[in-house]
């Protein structure tokens, strides 16, 4: 891994997305385009190198959905599947080139790119970044890494046999961001899109 002062992106997309039915949300159609790629679009505006992470078996339809994308990105698929969204970070951190990573889930269209920035700021120097909103979990899946801190402590969280992103987080020296520090980002951010449901209210709304 390299040093840079730039910042790369990392794509979540390994999971069964079994809450969303027979189809793999990642790929699914919002409002006429795919899910991950209005992930990649928003994330390819504040990073220089976007990695994203799946199966082996997803790599074909997600290539389709990224297909003529401004940004170029790279594929890391697991080598074993099913591990948990903290192997899929791992692989995702092991194999983008920069100091610094911002990590997002494949199914939140509507991360804000700014949050990235803040994350990255306050992650400098740092083993990363994450937000804490008010009696609620770390947004673990929305958050800047120090790519090489964080990849080491998912692989000895796992070796440990604790599969919790938090228990990866508690080895890092991290910044916390609260809710009072998002002054100016979208609302929607953490917005997670996890049923057909939820994509169709989703829908509705962007096409209001
Ligand atoms: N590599 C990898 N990524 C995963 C795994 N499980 C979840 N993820 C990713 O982690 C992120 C958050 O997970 P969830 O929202 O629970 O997604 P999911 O597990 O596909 O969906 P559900 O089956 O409905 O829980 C998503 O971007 C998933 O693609 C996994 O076993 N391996
Ligand atoms: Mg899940």
């Amino acid at each position: 891994m390299t040093t840079t002062d730039s910042l790369g992106g990392v794509v979540l997309a390994g999971g069964y997305s079994t809450r969303f039915g027979e189809a793999d949300k990642a790929v699914a159609d919002l409002a006429g385009t795919p899910m991950i790629r209005r992930v990649v679009d928003r994330l390819a505006s504040v990073t220089d190198e976007i990695v994203v992470n799946c199966r082996e078996d997803q790599v074909d339809a997600i290539r389709d959905a990224l297909a003529g994308c401004e940004a170029s990105t790279r594929i890391a698929t697991d080598p074993v599947p099913d591990q948990g969204p903290l192997a899929g970070i791992r692989v995702g951190l092991e194999t983008v080139d920069r100091e610094y990573a911002a990590v997002v889930a494949c199914d939140m269209p509507f991360v804000d790119p700014a949050l990235f920035e803040l994350l990255y700021d306050r992650a400098r120097g740092r083993d990363g970044a994450v937000v804490q909103l008010e009696d609620e979990w770390y947004q673990t899946t929305q958050a800047v890494y120090r790519a090489d801190a964080m990849a080491d402590a998912c692989a000895e969280a796992l070796e440990d046999g604790d599969g919790r992103i938090l228990a990866a987080l508690e080895k890092l020296d991290y910044a916390v961001v609260d809710e009072d520090d998002l002054e100016g980002i979208s609302g929607e951010t953490f917005e997670s899109i996890d049923t057909q449901e939820a994509l169709r209210e989703a829908e509705s709304r962007l096409e209001e």
